[in-house]
This record gives C-alpha cells, sequence and structure tokens, in this order.
C-alpha cells in the first residue's frame, strides 16, 4: 500500500481575503497549520472529505500540491511585476505559485507541448483566475523567444519521479538503464535552451522530484561546465530537512521520508553578464504552429463592452481585452511588450461576446463589482446552500436580469445565470 504524506495546499487569494477563505475550509470542517515557508502556504490536519472535492478548491481559492512542489517559485523569487518564463509547466502548480508571486502587475508565460496537459494547464489557470498568465505549446528546446529575453526562468523538466515513488511505486521499474539516457539528454537541451534565453544577470532555477543524482547534481554542474551558469547558493527552506550529496553544494535535495513530502531537487543559476549565448543558433528552430490564436488575431475591445453587472473592467490587470472569434480573452501588458509577434500563445479566458457585450466565464471572480449590487449578487451564507446550488438546485432570488455575481459572505465566488429570477449554477 503506498504511504501517503499528509497534504499541502496553497492558498490563491489576494492577502486580504485569506481569512475568508480559511473560514470557507472552516465551515466545512477542515483543519490546516501554516506551513514556516511560506505565508500562502498550508499543511491539512483534519480532512473530512477530500480536500480536492472541497468549495475552496471548487472556487479556485487553494491548490493542492505536494510541499516540496511549492520551493522553487520561492527559490525563484520573482518580485512583483517581474516576467516569468515556465518552461515545462503542466498542470500549473508552479505557474500558477509564480503568477501569484508576480501579481497581477506581473507576467507568466507558461509552456508545454503535451495537447492534454496544455489543456489542464489552461483549465488550472482559469480556475484560480491567475489572468497574468498566459500559455504557449512548444517543445522547450526549441522556444521560438528572443536570446537573452527573460530574467526569470523555471525550468522543472520530465523527470524519472523517483521522488514519487512512495506514492507511485512503478516509476523505480519505468525509468531505468537506457530510459534515463533519454531523460537526461531532453534535460540537457532544455538548459541549453533555458540558458539562451535567460538575459545577461537573469536567473533559472532548475527542479527536479527525483533522488537521481544523473538528472540532479550532474545536470547543474553540466549547466555549469558547458553552459557558463553560475551556481547560486539557496538558503535551506524552514520545515525541511535536506540530504546532502557529493557536488551538490549550494543547491538542495529535500529528504522525502523526513520532510513528509516528495524527494526533491532545486538549484538556482544565474548568468552573468560574461556569459555568452549558449544557443543563439536554435532561437529559429521552431516556427510558429498554424491554425491557432496568435498575438495578432485577436480584435481589441473597448472596455464599454466588458462593463455588466457582473463584471468591472476597472479591475482588470495592465493590459486589455481582445476578441478571439467568440472569446475575450486578456492579453497582459508585457505579454504585448515581450513575446515575438510570430509566437502562438493564448491570453487567459474572461468569456464570450454575445450581443456585443462581455458575457463573463462564470469562474471569473477577479471582476466582480465589489462590494456585491444588492440588484445583481446573490449573496449566501449557509455552505448548505451553496452545495445545493452546486448539486444543480436552482434558488429563488427575486432578482432581475441574466445574470447574477454568486457570493459566499463577503467571498467573491462567480456567477450564475438567472432563469425567471431562480439562480443557476453552470460552473463547469
Ligand atoms: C515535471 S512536469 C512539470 C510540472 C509542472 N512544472 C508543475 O509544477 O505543475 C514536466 C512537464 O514537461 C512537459 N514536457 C515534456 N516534454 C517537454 C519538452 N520537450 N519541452 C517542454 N516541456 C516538456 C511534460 O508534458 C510535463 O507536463
Amino acid at each position: 500500500m503506498p504511504k501517503q504524506h499528509s497534504r499541502s495546499f496553497r492558498l490563491v487569494c489576494e492577502d486580504r481575503l485569506i481569512p475568508l477563505v480559511e473560514a470557507l475550509l472552516h465551515a466545512q470542517g477542515y483543519a490546516f497549520e501554516p506551513e514556516p515557508f511560506s505565508p500562502l502556504c498550508r499543511r491539512l490536519c483534519c480532512e473530512p472529505r477530500p480536500l480536492g472535492a472541497s468549495l475552496a478548491a471548487f472556487f479556485g481559492y487553494i491548490y493542492i500540491q505536494d510541499r516540496s512542489s511549492m520551493l522553487p517559485p520561492l527559490a525563484l523569487a520573482p518580485r512583483p511585476g517581474e516576467a516569468v518564463l515556465d518552461v515545462c509547466a503542466s498542470p500549473g502548480s508552479k505557474s500558477g505559485f509564480l503568477a501569484q508571486l508576480t501579481g497581477p502587475t506581473g507576467f507568466v508565460l507558461a509552456n508545454e507541448p503535451t495537447p492534454a496537459r496544455l489543456g489542464t494547464l489552461r483549465a488550472n489557470l482559469h480556475q484560480c483566475n491567475l489572468l497574468q498568465a498566459a500559455t504557449c505549446s512548444y517543445n522547450g528546446e526549441n522556444l521560438p523567444l528572443a536570446p537573452a529575453s527573460w530574467n526569470a526562468i523555471q525550468l522543472d523538466p520530465p523527470c524519472s519521479g523517483w521522488g514519487t515513488a512512495e506514492k507511485h511505486p512503478r516509476v523505480l521499474k519505468l525509468w531505468q538503464g537506457d530510459k534515463l539516457n533519454s531523460l537526461t539528454g531532453l534535460q540537457q537541451r532544455l538548459l541549453r535552451r533555458a540558458a539562451s534565453l535567460l538575459a545577461p544577470g537573469g536567473r533559472l532555477v532548475y527542479s527536479t522530484c527525483t533522488t537521481n543524482e544523473a538528472e540532479n547534481e550532474a545536470q547543474v554542474r553540466f549547466a555549469e561546465e558547458e553552459l557558463g551558469l553560475v551556481r547560486e547558493t539557496l538558503p535551506p527552506f524552514p520545515g525541511f530537512v535536506w540530504e546532502e550529496r557529493s557536488g551538490g553544494a549550494g543547491t538542495l535535495r529535500v529528504d522525502g521520508e523526513k520532510s513528509q513530502a516528495q524527494g526533491f531537487y532545486l538549484a538556482l543559476l544565474r548568468k552573468t553578464a560574461e556569459c555568452g549565448n549558449a544557443d543563439a543558433t536554435a532561437q529559429t528552430a521552431s516556427g510558429p504552429r498554424k491554425g491557432r490564436e496568435g498575438r495578432d488575431a485577436g480584435r481589441p475591445l473597448p472596455p464599454e463592452c466588458l462593463a455588466g453587472p457582473c463584471c468591472d473592467p476597472a479591475l482588470l490587470p495592465p493590459g486589455r481585452a481582445a476578441l478571439y472569434g467568440e472569446h475575450v480573452r486578456f492579453i497582459p501588458e508585457q505579454a504585448t511588450e515581450m513575446l515575438p509577434p510570430d509566437l502562438i500563445w493564448q491570453g487567459a479566458l474572461l468569456g464570450r461576446l454575445t450581443g456585443g457585450r462581455l458575457s463573463p466565464a462564470p469562474r471569473l471572480r477577479r471582476l466582480l463589482p465589489e462590494p456585491p449590487r444588492p440588484d445583481a449578487a446573490l449573496v449566501l451564507d449557509d455552505i448548505a446552500d451553496l452545495t445545493a446550488l452546486l448539486s444543480g438546485q436552482s434558488r429563488q432570488t427575486g432578482l432581475a436580469g441574466r445574470e447574477a455575481a454568486l457570493w459566499w459572505r463577503d467571498l467573491p465566488l462567480g456567477r450564475v445565470a438567472l432563469k425567471q429570477g431562480r439562480a443557476v449554477a453552470t460552473f463547469k
């Protein structure tokens, strides 16, 4: 029987909403304690039903994540407003945390080449309302971005996953012998490309969930010796037990068993000003894919098309809304400035255009007018009423119109449809 660690999660909200999200979890019987390494992270003590089925998870106010996997974004430590590239992003655990750390004025480009996993990544970012994150889908080793254009890069490449063996014992058999060579080769190609995309002085966090030295300490040596990156010493995060391996000075290796976490490895590498460009030739190796949404394909939408009873366009982060077919997406200001014109990428979904106006996605809580408008908001106090609504029961509201904002006490949740005054949940 695989051993289960206690579960951890991250709060995905502004600081002012933290007490409300915690109250929502408490109202459903969950108990938890703060993690010592980040004010946004918590560890579960009591889970009366699976945390993934909680209301806080449903509304994207928490993200369940192994505690080790929370560390790379903290090690990269983006400043508010900074732009970050996440080369291997799905399901988005690190992209999401990075977007929180950069804040609404920041920008995260989350790349994932595998189509099914790209869908999961986009769904997770949408559920968490992280409008400052955009996605693209390229093999990371061929990412067609301008050389030396990023100050902060997260590289969490495919790895053997030996650090997850307690939960997934099969990884130890699956990844052995020659198969490991294909992984280490890919990791080196990804490191080479990431190094070439780093601006002088820029930093890169390399992380894996494996205990395999060839994918960890040896890859950091490769980055130093072949790519000219310089290792920076990471201070150990509180709340973990660390392992030491020869050649690993300054990098961090989580002792999974003693830390109640996945076995994990992370290193911080910097490109010095003198460092040459390791891979300028690969810059045009992969052209854009046809038939996807590109930067210039979207028609700008004036803010008045966005304004409505459930949407205040003044709450949008820096950037603009644009129309792609019937979908309205958010284009962060930094994306317009930083991304090459031929890159194919997608901004966060805001909703659909119907009758010349935005019909916001039901989950779009970030743009709900505050405080709730009495003529256009359903404010529930009782958890039972909320769960009944989500389980398909409609509810008389006495409100006019076609939609209403949904709140639990002072916590904005999303949008419900109104049918003859009855609220109906349409969340997917
Ligand atoms: C370890 S997982 C990333 C986990 C993610 N960083 C997170 O925290 O949620 C590695 C990801 O790399 C993707 N991947 C596979 N080949 C790739 C490539 N050539 N370039 C970029 N990403 C790749 C995989 O599909 C997988 O989603």
